[in-house]
């Protein structure tokens, strides 16, 4: 693909669907590489929307004003950018040729509902994951879960991210709690959950993989170190790569992630969630774009999640070597408030090797993800000290 001049007739042009902090990055990656940038999302002043052409506020799950808006803007790439996306709509926008979905709407639809990666991954590809059931009624999900999950098990509202609406149930007086939050935490509620039985792993990674285009034009896959990290609530609060994994369990996560990602196909970065014990390997989930444990590669490879997924997109080469060992802890907002300011900023950014990202959200909430900081180290022991006083040193303030 040939690169023409953003605000031309000649421009490439790339909206992206949803634009908060992981956008943000992906649009000034494009926005580096002469693309011309159309940032999408639910509210007005989402960052991504702040370093874009130009903005538009829609709801995305719309599918009429999801068409409304391509048929206006023409993009060439469509990116999304969040799981709840009218999906049905972008499988009809591809077939119609308007333009192509990143990596393919079908991967896109696929990952919406935790329902149809989870079927595709484990009925499908036979991939090992969690035992699993779904339930459309508390009664439907105490009887899934008696009838062999068990307890610990794990409820999630098919359709939701960042851990929102997800619980651990311990034992039956969790269900119908569990059950409550899972309603009220869906990002579009259907009413649906899953329910996982709980695997005991040792750590888990994020496996970025990457689908672009090698000197010949044909597509090939390419991973980046793995990622470590930490999750409270099921909404990640610590990343780190490389990761340590075992030779056989680093080639098992290898051939999990490209036997799925190669499953969704098309080009980009995709995130592919996996737990591991010893050397066995689960798949968990998978987002086709970059993903938020991926922040750390800002910091740690020569080429971020974001730049990577640019340049896949674009049809261009990547590079996905680690740079030197690094991590990343994130900042949240602590409060409910409007337009906040942040306090420490000077502090954080004399810890040794750190670097801050604030998003600029336009309102924060007690655990809304803020900023990150992220720094390097000699280890990823060092990086991720370091990388914690530098979060820890941010202070969000009423303004
Ligand atoms: N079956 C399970 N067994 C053990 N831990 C689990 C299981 N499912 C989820 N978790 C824990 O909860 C975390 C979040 O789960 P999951 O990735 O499914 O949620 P999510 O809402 O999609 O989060 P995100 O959008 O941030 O990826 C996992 O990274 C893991 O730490
Ligand atoms: N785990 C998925 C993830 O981290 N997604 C990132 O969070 C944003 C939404 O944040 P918000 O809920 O604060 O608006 C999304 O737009 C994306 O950048
Ligand atoms: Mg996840």
């Amino acid at each position: 693909m040939q690169i023409g001049t953003p605000l031309s007739p000649s421009a490439t042009r790339v909206m992206l669907l949803g634009a908060g902090e992981l956008g943000k990055e992906v649009v000034i990656a494009l926005q580096r590489l002469g693309v011309e940038v159309i940032a999408v999302d639910r509210y007005a002043n989402a960052p991504g929307q702040q370093v874009a052409h130009r903005a538009h506020v829609i709801a995305m799950t719309d599918g009429a004003a999801l068409r409304r808006l391509v048929e206006l803007e023409k993009p060439q790439l469509i990116v999304p950018e969040i799981e709840a996306i009218a999906t049905d709509t972008l499988v009809e926008l591809e077939a119609e040729g308007l333009a192509e979905v990143i990596p393919t709407a079908r991967a896109a639809r696929l990952t919406m509902n935790r329902e149809g990666i989870r079927r595709l991954a484990a009925e499908e590809l036979g991939l090992p994951t969690s035992p699993y059931r779904f339930a459309d009624s508390l009664a439907e999900l105490q009887a899934a879960i008696d009838g062999g999950i068990g307890y610990p098990c794990i409820v999630k509202p098919v359709m939701s991210s960042s851990g929102k609406g997800q619980s651990l149930l311990r034992g039956p007086d969790d269900v119908q709690k569990a059950w409550d939050y899972a309603a009220s935490g869906g990002r579009v509620n259907q009413g649906r959950v899953i329910v996982e039985g709980f695997i005991d792993f040792d750590y888990e990674i994020t496996l970025l993989t990457v689908r672009a285009r090698d000197a010949s034009g044909e597509v090939v896959t390419h991973f980046c170190e793995p990622i470590g990290h930490i999750q409270v609530s099921g909404d990640y609060v610590e990343s780190w790569q490389p990761q340590v994994m075992s030779p056989a369990a680093l080639a098992r996560a290898q051939e999990i992630a490209g036997a799925v990602t190669g499953n969704l196909g098309g080009r980009g970065l995709f995130g592919v969630e996996l737990f591991v014990k010893g050397d066995m390997v689960w798949f968990s989930e998978v987002s086709p774009r970059p993903h938020d444990t991926g922040l750390v590669t800002l910091c740690s490879q020569r080429f971020s999640e974001f730049e990577l997924h640019a340049r896949a997109i674009l049809g261009l080469p990547v590079d996905t070597a680690l740079r030197e060992p690094g991590a990343s802890a994130v900042i949240y907002g602590g409060m409910e408030e409007q337009g906040i300011a942040f306090a420490g900023v000077a502090e954080a950014l004399a810890v040794p090797r750190s670097d801050l990202r604030l998003f600029g959200k336009p309102e924060a909430f007690s655990k809304r993800r803020m900023g990150v900081a992220v720094a390097n180290g000699a280890d990823t022991d060092e990086a991720r000290s370091r990388a914690k006083l530098a979060a820890s040193r941010v202070r969000p303030v009423k303004a």
